[in-house]
């Protein structure tokens, strides 16, 4: 019985996973061992690795969702209450359709021709391996034959064509992993940029955010995406080794004795029924620990990047309490995985270790009778456990299929959430969702929405007609029926008790936040901006899919001459260059030195895709000699030497002071020449000296601005006030607002000179 283990051993010494990646939880060992004495097989280590790797290397994720939105986002998996520890699983069909949805696209892409080839290179190697798999079994055959005979001159001459064949066979097995995984890492790369260009189009990354719809997209784009393309190529190949070993074994065991095999097809069948029982939990668990982990990773992102705020107020003793409550839920969930797991261990290494024998044992018989020679039963045994691997891919992978499946879940969940190029968030749309805003320019014959002309009024920037502002999903009135126009280079200034909705209101302007009514227009400084679009509207628009992704980007607002200067500035990783081209230069990481590698990008799909279709075209990037200027104006010119040039990356946010900051926000705003800028208290870190500069650097400039703001220091640098007071919902329907010329009076007493 001994030499009867002895092949399987031999074999699976190149056995798939030999050395599988340390797993923070221990590893089934279903997947540390081999069931069967082929060479690789894909599949498993695939499966394990990256779904298990994922488990010591999670990004940081993203806070979790409120129930409500966690239940509206998954149709197939409602969010669990309170977005927290269960979950009500997805049923089978869902889950079908998620994997096809999010596998399919890659396969009819435009990167499809190398995809499909490199595909079939794998198929071949893998039915290669699968021809030298059914030759060892031959070879097996009749080297312990020879053995068993004690055959000296046979088994030298069996021994030699065994070492012969492994020189022949290994590189196949070698050369079938790499081609797969090669292509594996191919297919992630499109996918990556397949995903990542949904995320950001239509500020989908935003509204994610700020509505809470689906927990940590960060690591669904991440880990997700990996684990899925190294599983489901693996899990592909698998099911054709799988059909392959079926033909090409069964006629082995078949001719050796035809009962084995009604054994064999018994067996697996039993062992899999039982397996699906017992292990049905591990699905949600795997979901929910992967969820888990990337909160409790998030928790530790954040201390790191609130660091100082977090020192200064000494709450160190919060944040530790805060981080082990968040580790203690993913501990208590793998507790209950780790449970499951042992359960199922029981059963399935009892499954592993028959199959040693049970083949031997039922043909056992035929030996003793003399009918089969000793090296037949090492030929079904082979043959046996070839068939049953295939047949018993369910009971030996079920953990790593239950932590597929939970990839597959998340990631269907968010191709959902993403739909088709991002715009499944926009026909979801509230019917408070009723702000429109759209872009004029300033030549005629532009259609508008409705197909009628639109022509700007010459000299004006933007009109707001009828606006009432709501707080997301009709929360609370924050401004009612407001209406303005801001001619060039008039600046407005927006005050208010905190919390009456002044950025809330740029935020409408931003066509960020839509609840609401009215109307808000923006007019297009010059001839390229040739495009209307409506956005929030309820009625149904004439203009074409592309022309409202196009307004809803960004970009659109920029082309279109319309600047954001937050309180916090928006530091970018990089270096001070990029800090000063962002964000209307964003193509310029290759003059960082660097950076020389990202300029060879090896995938056409990963380099970045211009939008640029002639719509406000950019203008022309400034030269390093402009950029210095700039930072002299702002009066930053000392940093360049401090942080050596313009080149060099540094954590702007953590080495540059707020004042710094927000002085190279408006270097930023200089080197744009925005038509209109909204200012949200830009200016709030500064001392008076400097902001009089600054704002007298853009008014010089010609920009129009409307700042929000408390202090009066401001007063000198607008010519209209704008007063909203806090809106009592009961009276919602009264207005708040007051916009004013700014009197003489207050700009005496706003001069920092008054006094
Ligand atoms: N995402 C959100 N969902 C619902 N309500 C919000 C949201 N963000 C802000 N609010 C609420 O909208 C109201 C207006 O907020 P806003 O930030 O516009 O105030 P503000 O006037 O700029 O205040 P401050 O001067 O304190 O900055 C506040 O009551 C705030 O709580």
């Amino acid at each position: 019985m001994h030499l009867l283990v002895v092949p399987t051993c031999c074999l699976s010494s190149t056995s798939p996973h030999p050395q599988l990646p340390k797993l923070p939880r221990p590893l089934p060992r279903s997947l540390g061992h081999s069931a069967s004495p082929r060479f690789g097989v894909p599949f498993r280590r695939a499966v394990a690795a990256p779904a298990m790797r994922r488990r010591g290397r999670r990004r940081a994720a993203a806070p979790p969702p409120t129930a409500a939105a966690a239940g509206e986002a998954s149709s197939g998996s409602p969010g669990p209450p309170g977005g927290e520890d269960k979950r009500a699983g997805t049923d089978l069909k869902t889950l079908a359709r998620r994997f096809w949805k999010v596998a399919a696209p890659y396969w009819w892409s435009e990167d499809k021709a190398q995809a499909r080839l490199q595909l079939a290179g794998v198929f071949a190697l893998t039915l290669a391996t699968t021809g030298i798999s059914v030759g060892f079994n031959f070879l097996g055959r009749d080297f312990y034959n020879a053995l068993a005979d004690k055959d000296q001159e046979q088994f030298t001459k069996q021994l030699l064509y065994y070492l012969g064949g492994f020189a022949v066979g290994v590189p196949f097995f070698v050369l079938r992993d790499y081609a797969r995984e090669t292509l594996s890492l191919r297919w992630r790369s499109w996918m990556t940029s397949y995903y990542m260009k949904r995320y950001f189009k239509n500020r989908t990354f935003y509204k994610i955010q700020s509505q809470s719809l689906i927990d940590n997209p960060d690591q669904r784009i991440n880990d997700d995406l990996s684990a899925f393309t190294g599983t489901a190529l693996a899990f592909s190949l698998t099911l054709l080794n799988a059909v392959v070993d079926l033909v090409s074994f069964s006629n082995i065991l078949y001719g050796i004795y035809p009962p084995l095999f009604v054994v064999l097809i018994v067996y697996s069948l039993g062992g899999t029924a039982i397996s699906v029982f017992l292990g049905k939990s591990l699905v949600n668990l795997n979901f929910m620990q992967e969820k888990k982990e990337a909160d409790f990773r998030y928790g530790l992102v954040r201390v790191r990047e609130n660091a100082e705020s977090i020192a200064f107020y000494g709450g160190e003793e919060n944040e530790l309490q805060l981080l082990l409550d968040r580790f203690r839920r993913a501990y208590q969930n793998l507790s209950e995985l780790l449970i499951a797991s042992r359960n199922l261990e029981f059963f399935t290494n009892g499954y592993r270790y028959l199959i040693q024998i049970l083949p031997a044992a039922v043909v056992a018989p035929m030996f003793f009778a003399g009918k089969i020679e000793f090296g037949v039963i090492n030929q079904s045994v082979s043959a046996f456990n070839h068939i049953l691997s295939d047949f018993s891919l369910i009971v030996f992978q079920f953990q790593s299929i239950s932590a597929f499946s939970a990839v597959i879940d998340r990631l269907g969940e968010f191709d959902d959430l993403l739909g088709e190029n991002g715009s499944s968030l926009s026909p979801r749309r509230d019917s408070i969702d009723g702000i429109n805003i759209s872009f004029k320019s300033g030549s005629p014959s532009v259609l508008s929405s409705n197909g009628s002309q639109m022509q700007s009024e010459p000299g004006i920037v933007l009109e707001i007609c009828d606006l009432t502002l709501l707080t997301p999903r009709g929360g609370n009135i924050l401004i009612t029926d407001f209406n303005m126009e801001l001619k060039d280079k008039d600046h407005l200034l927006v005050m208010g008790p905190s919390g009456c909705g002044k950025t809330s209101l740029l935020r409408a302007l931003a066509g960020l936040w839509t609840s609401g009514t009215g109307d808000i227009i923006y007019h297009a400084r010059d001839s390229r901006q040739l495009q209307t679009a409506t956005l929030g509207s309820n009625e149904p628009s004439n203009i074409k899919p592309e022309g409202e992704e196009l307004l809803q980007s960004s970009k659109q607002r920029r082309d279109n001459g319309i600047f954001f200067v937050p309180q916090r500035p928006y530091m970018v990783l990089g270096t001070l260059r990029q800090q000063l081209l962002y964000p209307t230069w964003t193509a310029n990481i290759h003059q960082s030195p660097t950076n020389d590698a990202q300029s060879k990008a090896p995938l056409s799909f990963l380099s970045e895709v211009s939008t640029s279709d002639g719509v406000g075209a950019k203008p022309e990037m400034p030269s390093t000699d402009e950029l210095i200027r700039v930072l002299e104006v702002v009066r930053l010119g000392y940093i360049l030497p401090r942080f050596n040039g313009m080149d060099s990356v540094h954590d702007w946010a953590s080495v540059l002071s707020l004042g710094e900051q927000q002085r190279l926000a408006f270097a930023r705003l200089l080197l744009a020449k925005p038509t209109l800028v909204l200012l949200d208290e830009s200016t709030s870190a500064l001392d008076d000296t400097n902001e009089v500069h600054l704002y007298s650097q853009i008014e010089a400039a010609g920009i129009t601005y409307i700042s929000v703001g408390h202090r009066k220091t401001l007063h000198r640098f607008h010519n209209k006030v704008l007063y909203i007071s806090k809106s009592d919902s009961a009276t919602g329907s009264l207005r708040n607002w007051e916009l004013k010329p700014t009197d003489q009076k207050s700009i005496e007493e706003s001069s920092p000179f008054a006094s």
